[in-house]
């Protein structure tokens, strides 16, 4: 059953009675995870989270739109849901904007917040989580907030250096796309991400990618994963 334990409503304006804490009919929590090659067999009713994680360039937005296409995933970005906050003028925008800009990591309360929101908001049952729980900061405040653990968590492992490139190829105009918030980025990726992977792959959630090839091989190693899923 998902539940929300801690509120952050506070931050943002919106009714605290969300379809995450209404009973036991809505979301299951997952303990246990025994096989890297099983996934749970997830019910109509029941969310089924897959968390997307991954350096920046890693490749993770492209494969999710692989997953959506093949699979029929919701696919919520966590970047890209903070850079919808930012561009939407919120308060919070100057700050997501400026911690965005220096390489580092905004407050778990707003992100969970937003993801929490966004995934209400869609009326499907598997969710794509992608660039998050970027830290144990973030793993926990899902938890917390949402009371939910990932059904399955995906990890495209990719050297720095094929990130750099790939990420100053990448022409989306972000404000984090430059070799000096890469470097930062980098940093507090190679400092914070690793505790995430060591927690999933303790509790038998994690699959790791090796994302250096075209994004057809790598899907190809993606899809055996969800195969028993239907869309
Ligand atoms: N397998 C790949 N090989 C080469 N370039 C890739 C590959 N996968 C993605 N890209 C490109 O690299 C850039 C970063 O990919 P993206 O999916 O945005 O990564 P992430 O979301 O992990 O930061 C994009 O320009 C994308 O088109
Ligand atoms: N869980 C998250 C996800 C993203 N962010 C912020 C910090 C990240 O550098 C930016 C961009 O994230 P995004 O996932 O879009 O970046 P990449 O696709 O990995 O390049 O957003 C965050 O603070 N917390
Ligand atoms: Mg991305």
């Amino acid at each position: 059953m998902w539940r929300r334990v801690a509120s952050v409503s506070h931050l943002f304006s919106h009714s605290k009675s969300t379809k995450f804490n209404q009973g036991a009919s809505t979301f299951k929590i997952w303990e246990t995870f025994t096989s890297e090659s099983e996934i749970p067999t997830p019910s109509k009713g029941s969310p089924f989270v897959t968390f997307v994680l991954g350096g920046p360039g890693s490749g993770k937005g492209t494969q999710c739109a692989k997953i959506v296409e093949a699979f029929g995933f919701t696919h919520v970005s966590a970047g890209d849901l903070l850079r919808r906050e930012i561009a939407s003028g919120s308060a919070y925008g100057s700050v997501i904007l400026s911690t965005i800009r220096e390489g580092k990591i905004v407050p778990s309360q707003v992100t969970v917040e937003l993801i929490q929101k966004e995934m209400e908001s869609i009326d499907n049952y598997k969710f794509l989580i992608d660039g998050f729980p970027r830290s144990e900061e973030n793993r926990k405040a899902f938890e917390q907030t949402i009371g939910a653990e990932p059904d399955v968590v995906l990890f495209f492992d990719c050297p720095e250096q094929e990130m750099v490139k790939r990420v100053l190829n990448r022409n989306q105009g972000r404000v984090d796309d430059n070799i000096d918030t890469i470097k930062k980025r980098l940093e507090i990726f190679d400092e914070l991400n690793w505790p995430v992977i060591n927690y999933y792959s303790q509790r038998g959630k994690l699959h790791k990618i090796n994302a250096v090839g075209t994004v057809d091989e790598i899907f190809e190693k993606v899809r055996p994963i969800f195969a028993p899923l239907s869309k």
